[in-house]
């Protein structure tokens, strides 16, 4: 079958056992082609797997049912345009039918009866009312087709965008928060299978009028239509070297093309300076890439679709056009055997006919053999959308009131079996522990952790990299469950309460937090939502965090965009086009917000600029809780010194905790020091106290005191 010694069966069957492998291997070029098993066989029909279609039912069920909730009107004027184009074919073929047997009568007759008058207007109202009503149809379609696709997008786009801004940090490090799926895509998807239904339909009654032209003198033809209508289907499946409709993966296996690769890609960015500095050019070009683009001339070349075209032989293509043209080359030879009992009229019909069923079957069949992808599509999307969080939610409100920084627990806590925080009041046993989900590390994030923090405390935890100063505040924001032991928020466990409550009273500031997509202020403004327009507050949160300056080196001031989304696309095609490239390259650079991004991307800036937000969530009375987390490892001496102050005066009362490597302007204001290692609270106390212990914090802090004598 594969004539060229560069496209070869790697695996062929062994003995005459047919022994079942996953896939068909094939070496096409430099390419190594699996193809998935069951697309390789040599014949059946279309891919009817009624298993997958069986356990796919609740699946199509959910998904058109929640197509039809989007507009049942709609969808009703869908499933009635449907099958209108179901039975349209063989309705307006019977008309034509008709028309044509009354208008050959009376041409044989050579006068017209009133009877046959009247038939004949009939038929002819019947035929052209038909036609109309299609083109109607159509026209109506069109709209209806677009106006639901615009709603259905949209409602599907928004419940993903709720699944997934509802679920937790550990659900969206699950794999399946990783598929993509579009929702246009969905729509789509559900209106093939709903053409299919219709193909169904229609190629039912397609045969059934078969039957009824059958039920002439010319039956025999029209049994030979139908098999030769289906023959080009058959051979199809036969010889079917169509791998664009295939399942299949391709590899590059052959190392000089690899290697061409490898040396076509050192004329990237990444490698420039490398390549100029070493002054490879010559060697690149004249040694290596001559002798990889040697090897690979006599090598064909090309998309292993092209490939495999031209290792078939003419034989099937010539065979199935041919097959096209049996009804009417069947049709002429039994004229030229047998003029009598031809009807010129019912021989087209039964062509027409022929010809119509078997382009609805390979419809019907293009659909088929696409439904496998079209069920993934729906199955993506209502995994992703049935991703949940792993975390329960609480179901009790946490509401202090305005103002109160907790001072509802201000009593003292006792040091009980569990862990409690307060925001308040927190408090941690020894028990605490706590290890990522997932996480390849033996040593658990945090071990036997204990400590009780008073509302309205300043806390900073110093240590090591990776002796658990951050988890902690992701433990205490919630982000995560303890793996053994309870924290307690004003002696509540915080797995009791409603974390939307507990989020909404709390500011945090992190290395993790980063810009969004949006103008300056609403960068800042989102800190606080309910003032996000206030450009008083924007300024003043700004102010605090020292990204004034920042903001006004640009020239748009606030209304910068930052990490705009990208502004302009070029079409493939478009790519070819240099006038179209140019425009296209223009279009990038005076895009003017591009280059704010790269200047705020990174660096001090970028760190005042979120800072902002926090001072804006600080300024409102609602925020109880205030976390930190190395916020200023990019700042220079001075920004720092000022973020900690400002930090440090915006607090006003709040129980606050902060971790930080640069502690020595921070420490002396501190009620409450935390010094960890290897996952362990190893000293706690004041500044003074920790001093005089003489221990791993004393020696953190005269490690940084010292860079300064
Ligand atoms: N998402 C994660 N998945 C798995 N392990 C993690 C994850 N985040 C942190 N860890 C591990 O947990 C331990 C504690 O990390 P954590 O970030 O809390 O330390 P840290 O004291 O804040 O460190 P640093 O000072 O470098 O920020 C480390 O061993 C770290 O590798």
């Amino acid at each position: 079958m594969l004539n060229f010694p560069w496209a070869r069966r790697i695996l062929p069957r062994t003995g005459t056992q047919k022994e079942r492998t996953p896939f068909l291997e094939r070496r096409i070029g430099v390419w190594r082609v699996l193809i998935a098993a069951d697309e390789s066989s040599s014949f059946r029909l279309p891919n009817l797997h009624w298993g997958p279609v069986s356990t796919y039912i609740p699946l199509l069920t959910r998904a058109y049912k929640d197509l039809y909730s989007v507009s049942p009107k709609l969808f009703w004027l869908l499933v009635v345009k449907n099958l209108w184009y179901a039975i349209e074919d063989s309705l307006s073929l019977y008309f034509s039918n008709r028309l044509l047997l009354l208008i050959q009568r009376s041409v044989l007759e050579g006068k017209i009866h009133t009877s046959l008058d009247k038939d004949l207007c009939i038929a002819i109202i019947a035929r052209a009312s038909c036609s109309a009503f299609s083109g109607f149809v159509q026209w109506t379609s069109n709209g209806v087709k677009d106006q639901y696709r615009v709603l259905v997008s949209y409602r599907f786009q928004e419940w993903l965008l709720r699944a997934n801004l509802a679920r937790d940090i550990e659900a969206s490090q699950d794999n399946e928060a990783g598929l993509t799926v579009n929702p246009n895509q969905m729509f789509y998807s559900l209106l093939r299978l709903l053409d299919l239904g219709k193909q169904i339909i229609s190629s039912l009654l397609q045969l059934r009028l078969l039957l009824h032209l059958l039920g002439s003198e010319f039956a025999s033809a029209g049994l030979a239509s139908i098999v030769i209508c289906f023959l080009p289907m058959i051979l199809e499946n036969m010889w079917g070297n169509k791998p664009w409709s295939k399942a299949y993966v391709k590899q590059a296996v052959n190392d000089d093309y690899l290697r061409q690769q490898a040396l076509t890609s050192l004329t990237k960015h990444t490698y420039k300076a490398e390549v100029m500095g070493g002054n490879l050019s010559g060697y690149l070009l004249n040694g290596q890439y001559q002798k990889v683009h040697d090897a690979l001339s006599h090598i064909p070349n090309g998309e292993v679709e092209d490939l495999w075209k031209r290792s078939t032989t003419a034989l099937p293509s010539m065979f199935s056009n041919l097959c096209n043209d049996g009804p009417m080359l069947y049709i002429g030879l039994l004229a030229l055997m047998n003029p009598s009992q031809v009807s010129v009229v019912q021989l087209a019909m039964l062509e027409q006919a022929a010809t119509r069923l078997r382009y609805t079957f390979t419809f019907a069949k293009h659909i088929i053999n696409f439904y496998p992808t079209e069920l993934a599509n729906l199955n993506n999307f209502y995994r992703l959308l049935d991703l949940k969080s792993k975390m329960k939610d609480g179901c009790m409100p946490y509401s202090p009131a305005a103002g109160s920084f907790g001072s509802l627990v201000r009593s003292s806590v006792r040091i009980s079996s569990l862990c409690a925080v307060a925001l308040l009041h927190i408090f941690i046993d020894r028990n605490v522990s706590f290890n990522y989900p997932g996480a390849k590390s033996e040593r658990d994030a945090l071990k036997d952790v204990s400590f009780s923090i008073k509302a309205g405390q300043l806390v900073v935890i110093v240590g090591a990299n990776g002796s658990g100063k951050s988890t902690i505040l992701k433990l205490l924001t919630r982000y995560y469950d303890t793996t053994s032991g309870t924290v307690l928020i004003d002696g509540n466990p915080i797995q009791d309460y409603r974390i939307a409550d507990l989020r909404s009273v709390t500011a945090s500031l992190t290395q993790e937090h980063t810009l969004f997509p949006l103008s300056m202020s609403e960068n800042i403004g989102i800190g606080s939502p309910s003032s996000v327009t206030n450009l008083d507050k924007i300024a003043r949160a700004a102010k605090l965090a020292g990204a004034q300056d920042v903001i006004e080196n640009f020239t748009e001031g606030y209304d910068t965009v930052l990490e705009p989304v990208k502004t302009a696309q070029i079409s493939r095609t478009g790519r070819g086009n240099e006038v179209l490239k140019k425009e296209y390259e223009k279009m990038e650079k005076n895009n003017k917000r591009v280059w704010c991004v790269s200047f705020a991307r990174m660096g001090g800036e970028k760190q005042r600029l979120v800072a902002s937000r926090t001072f804006m969530r600080m300024l409102s009375e609602d925020i109880k809780f205030v976390i930190v987390d190395e916020p200023s490892s990019a700042l220079d001496p001075g920004g720092e010194y000022e973020l900690f102050k400002q930090l440090r005066e915006a607090r006003k009362g709040r129980t606050m905790i902060f971790v930080t490597h640069r502690f020595a302007h921070l420490t002396k204001f501190a009620d409450l020091i935390l010094c960890m290692k290897g996952g362990s609270v190893i000293e706690m106390g004041t500044h003074q106290e920790l001093l005089n212990h003489q221990g791993e914090y004393a020696h953190l802090y005269n490690v940084q005191a010292q860079a300064f004598t």
